[in-house]
Parts: structure tokens; C-alpha cells; sequence
């Protein structure tokens, strides 16, 4: 039973990498989510804006327990005029994508995870064109030469939205994980076929995009 070996191996991860960010201080956190927005913007958000010339289309979280918050990146974003989307868990199961335009858009949801309030905000399609994804999750490992692996917390949700999205658009959206650096690890994280695969990392050491080599 290959798979279940795979599954006890992501649980004993789930458990490790949560003490490790659990050990992160308050307000350590918050200066590494700082850095790690700066990095975000200036990095990829700016020279993507560039590039394309016009604003952007984001897919965005708010943080749950001691997650990387991307909630600073948010009003510049909104600023240069960005459409900023957030995931939310349906209850019958896999997510829909809201529009979140200010602080009091969020409410917590199932497990307390915050979310887009279905009262006040606007329903998109979950195939709407998007130009980022951020992706929040327990650990990230570029031990496989070429690929950036990424452990949830184990509802395949980002998998399935990944694996929706997918099959409905074919787009150049720029799936990036979103962490803080002691999230990333040296050994290969226990995979199935089914997990997402990045096309980037951002922590608040810099960005790193597959094919683009370096940490920039
Ligand atoms: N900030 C944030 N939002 C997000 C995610 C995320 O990882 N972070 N998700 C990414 O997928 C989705 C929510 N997925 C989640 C999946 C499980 C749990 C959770 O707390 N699970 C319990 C176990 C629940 C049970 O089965 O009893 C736990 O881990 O203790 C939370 C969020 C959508 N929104
Ligand atoms: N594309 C998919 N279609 C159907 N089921 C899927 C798909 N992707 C993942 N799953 C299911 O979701 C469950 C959890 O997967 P996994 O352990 O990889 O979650 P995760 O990536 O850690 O979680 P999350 O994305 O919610 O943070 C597995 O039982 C898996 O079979």
C-alpha cells in the first residue's frame, strides 16, 4: 500500500514543519511577511505589470494559524488598479474564487480559515484568467532538480483547483508558493501525482522561478 506509506510520511511532515513555523514569534511573522510582500512586489508583481502593461489578476489568501501573510501586498495592489481574488471552501466540497477588496471582505470560515464572506463578495469563475496564484502550505523542497514541491495541510483543495484550472484554461499563470524561508526544505518531499507543482517560491530571502536558475 504505496500510498498510504505516502500519506503517514506527509503527516509526520504536516507535524514537523507546523512546529517549526508555530515557533516563529508574532511579530516575527509580521517583519517576515513585510519582507516577503516587499520581495513579492518588487520582484515579480512590478516587472510583471511592466511586461504585460496593465494591471494584474491575483489569486490571494489571508493567513491561517501562523501561515506567511500576503494581506500587506494588498492595498498597493489594489492601487495599480489589480483584481485581487481569494479562495473559498464550498460546502459541498472544492473551492470557489471571490473578489476581496478590503479588510472587513474576510470572515472565518470552516476550521476558522479566513475567507472572502460570501455576503460580501462577488462571485468569479473559478477559470477567470489569472496571473498569480499564491499558494500557501506546510512545506516546500527544491530537491527535485527543475520542479518546486509543496505539502498542504492535506485537503488536496490547491490540487484540485490547480488540477481545475488546468483542464479549463491553458494560460500562463504563475503558480507561487508563498512562505517564509524556513519552510523550505533540503529532502524531497513524499509526492503523488496529483500535487501541484510550482513554477515559483517567494520567501523573504528573494524569489526563485523554474528555468530562471537563480534566487533573484
Ligand atoms: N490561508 C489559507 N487559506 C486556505 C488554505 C490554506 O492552506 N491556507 N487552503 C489550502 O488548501 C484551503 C483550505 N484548506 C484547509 C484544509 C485543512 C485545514 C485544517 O485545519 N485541517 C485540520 C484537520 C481537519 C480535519 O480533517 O479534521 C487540521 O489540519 O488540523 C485548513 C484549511 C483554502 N484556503
Ligand atoms: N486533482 C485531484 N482530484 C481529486 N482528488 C484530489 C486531487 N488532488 C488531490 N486530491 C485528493 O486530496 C487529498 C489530499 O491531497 P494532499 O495530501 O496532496 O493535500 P495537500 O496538497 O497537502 O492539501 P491542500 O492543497 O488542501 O493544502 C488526497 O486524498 C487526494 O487524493
Amino acid at each position: 500500500m504505496e500510498n498510504k506509506v505516502i500519506s503517514e510520511e506527509k503527516a509526520n511532515w504536516r507535524r514537523r514543519m507546523a512546529a517549526v513555523r508555530d515557533g516563529l514569534a508574532p511579530a516575527d511573522r509580521q517583519r517576515l511577511s513585510d519582507q516577503l510582500c516587499a520581495r513579492l512586489e518588487n520582484g515579480l508583481l512590478s516587472p510583471l505589470r511592466s511586461e504585460l502593461g496593465r494591471p494584474l489578476r491575483l489569486c490571494v489568501y489571508a493567513p491561517y494559524r501562523s501561515e506567511a501573510s500576503p494581506l500587506p501586498l494588498l492595498r498597493g495592489c489594489r492601487d495599480k488598479g489589480d483584481l485581487l481574488v481569494a479562495p473559498r471552501m464550498k460546502p459541498e466540497g472544492g473551492l470557489e474564487l471571490r473578489e476581496v477588496q478590503q479588510a472587513s471582505d474576510w470572515a472565518p470560515g470552516r476550521w476558522g480559515v479566513p475567507e472572502p464572506d460570501p455576503l460580501r463578495s462577488r462571485l468569479v469563475p473559478t477559470t477567470i484568467p489569472l496571473d498569480i496564484v499564491l499558494v500557501p502550505g506546510m512545506a516546500y523542497s527544491l530537491a527535485k532538480a527543475g520542479t518546486i514541491a509543496r505539502l498542504g495541510y492535506g485537503g488536496g483543495y490547491y490540487d484540485r483547483l490547480y488540477a481545475q484550472r488546468e483542464a479549463a484554461v491553458a494560460e500562463g499563470t504563475i503558480w507561487v508558493g508563498f512562505a517564509y524561508a524556513i519552510q523550505v526544505v533540503a529532502e524531497p518531499l513524499p509526492a503523488e501525482s496529483h500535487d501541484l507543482l510550482l513554477h515559483a517560491l517567494a520567501t523573504e530571502q528573494g524569489i526563485m522561478r523554474i528555468g530562471e536558475g537563480d534566487w533573484a
